[in-house]
């Protein structure tokens, strides 16, 4: 190719220099959106935008330390997608419960790589698909069907509790984390698909050593979400190919399996069936069915997205609940002064006012789900902030939580601050907020609530010299794992009450129900 002056260019040597113009211009021409509308924020890096800071430093650590540079309101990119970060109040409101309708959908390029059918589950679905599943799944959250599982849960809490004990008795230290998981893993098992795993006991029980494996793996980077985040209008491709050829093992044993629990339920017969979250969507689906003739299409779920919904109340209900409890064991052993102020017995439970505090104190200051987002359907403006349609809104939960105007010194751990009605505001956002609330928080306190009676009536937990004050965390996506294992001394209460609930106890007088929680 001649240029010139006459000299003699290959057709590479332009192209190449053009290219990689093209490509930078790609990969940068988003960034300057949220300065064009007045909105500041963090420098992003060419394609990966403001992404990189989550998998170095973790979300808290980012995002306490944006919202202290740019204040309340600010711009990110996640990839080459702008999305608004806000721990303003007012906007999180109209966001989250008054402008719902604009804001009902979740913002993730991630969710076009979530495995087949898992990404019929109501956490990823949006717009209407979501108010169906979300309408037909509410109930089975009840009251009155969370009181048929009690009997279940109370029956883990004195396992836990008989675990701890044995320990304490050795005089030996606790990985909470292991034993709290385990409990959490027994009770979703159960209450998901009425299987027994006991996995407190046995650590080598397939469904259980699978489900780990999986957990231990969620919140890691991985190549197929960096691609997806670069070139969102790929993401569909790229998450076919992923669950073509790289769906990892552990997730297709548990759709595998639980597709066939499906099948094999709606053979047995109806006085067989057990009362499980499985049981009440397979019912759920055929009563509405039965109740809406000539709208069947509307109402019901298909087999499908019955596997969808069982398998996504086990990945949202277990790590976040094990983690809780994780922290709540911690935080009573750094500050012995609470664990003193209130033993709880089987008989006061509906009066541990305390516990439920220290229970809210506990997820304010580790929330185990540290942010959430939304995506705006069309253009909207709150406080004067202009949220154009297609854009992200990322409620940064961690830090609204750890903002010093809504909760005094917010490093402190004071259960005292829960005492007036502040966990019913939209401050408190660890289980979200609005009409997307978290599905699971009544089953998720009483989780906490059972095991926390069981076992403080049994044991104190103390600390062990190596055990730090202050709690630090590692990166894992949206969660929030200690740097460190948790490793308490479980400790035997002296007075003849102290014993775990003797099992025939478990769901007999005395032991927590759900009405007293
Ligand atoms: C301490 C325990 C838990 C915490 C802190 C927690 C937190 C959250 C949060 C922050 C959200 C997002 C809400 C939003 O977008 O506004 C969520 C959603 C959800 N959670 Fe939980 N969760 C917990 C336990 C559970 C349990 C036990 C289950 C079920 C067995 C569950 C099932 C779900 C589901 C299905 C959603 C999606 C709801 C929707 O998109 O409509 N969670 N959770």
């Amino acid at each position: 190719m001649e240029l010139l002056f006459g000299i003699d260019v290959p057709l590479s040597v332009v192209l190449l220099p053009v290219t990689l113009l093209l490509a930078y211009l790609y990969g940068t021409w988003p960034y300057g959106t949220w300065r064009s509308l007045g909105i500041r924020g963090p420098p992003p890096t060419a394609f990966f935008g403001n992404t990189r800071a989550f998998s170095t430093k973790g979300t808290l650590y980012t995002l306490l330390d944006w919202s202290k540079e740019y204040g309340r309101v600010y711009g990110i990119y996640l990839g080459r997608q702008p999305l608004l970060v806000t721990s303003d109040l007012d906007i999180l409101k109209e966001v989250l419960v008054k402008d719902f309708g604009h804001f009902s959908d979740r913002f993730n390029a991630g969710i076009a790589l979530t495995a087949r059918p898992i990404e019929k589950g109501v956490f990823f679905v949006g717009g209407a698909d979501w108010k169906r599943i979300r309408n037909i799944i509410t109930p089975t959250f009840s009251a009155g069907k969370l009181k048929m599982m009690e009997h279940f849960i109370n029956r883990c809490g004195t396992d836990l509790a008989e675990n701890l004990v044995e320990i304490a008795e050795h005089k030996g230290k606790v990985d909470v984390k292991e034993y709290f998981g385990a409990y959490t893993l027994d009770v979703i098992t159960g209450t998901a698909f009425g299987l027994q795993v006991n996995s407190q006991k046995d650590f080598s029980e397939p469904f259980v050593s699978n489900i780990k494996k999986m957990m231990s793996r969620a919140g890691r980077t991985n190549v197929f979400f960096i691609l997806a985040a670069l070139a969102p209008f790929l993401a569909p491709l790229i998450g076919k190919i992923r669950n073509r050829f790289f769906q990892p093992e552990t997730i297709s044993f548990l759709l595998h399996n639980i597709g066939h629990m499906v099948e094999e339920r709606k053979r047995e017969k109806q006085d067989r069936r057990p009362v499980d979250f499985l049981q009440l969507l397979i019912n759920a689906e055929s009563s509405e069915v039965a109740a809406s003739s000539g709208n069947v299409s509307k109402k019901r779920l298909t087999k499908d997205e019955i596997i969808a919904q069982v398998f996504i109340f086990f990945i949202a209900g277990y790590e976040t609940t094990a983690t809780t409890l994780q922290y709540l064991a911690y935080s009573l052993a750094v500050h012995p002064d609470v664990q003193k102020r209130e033993k709880p017995s089987y008989e006061n439970v509906g009066k541990l006012k305390y516990l439920e505090q220290t229970i809210y104190e506990t997820l304010r200051l580790f929330p185990p789900v540290t942010m959430v987002t939304r995506m705006a359907s069309e253009t909207v403006t709150i406080k004067g902030v202009t949220i154009p349609k297609g854009f992200g809104v990322l409620v940064p939960i961690c830090d609204v939580l750890r903002d010093p105007e809504y909760f005094p010194e917010p490093e402190k751990f004071m259960p005292e601050r829960f005492s007036s009605a502040n966990k019913n505001d939209v401050s408190f956002l660890a289980f979200g907020f609005g009409p997307r609330l978290c599905i699971g928080m009544r089953l998720a306190l009483l989780e906490i609530k059972i095991a926390m009676v069981h076992v403080l009536r049994a044991v104190k937990f103390n600390k062990t010299p190596d055990l730090p004050e202050k709690m630090t965390f590692k990166p894992a996506g949206g969660l929030l794992p200690s740097a460190f294992p948790i490793l308490i001394q479980s400790e035997l209460r002296s007075s003849e009450n102290a014993k775990p609930a003797p099992r025939r106890r478990a769901a007999g007088p005395g032991a927590a129900t759900v009405d007293q929680l």
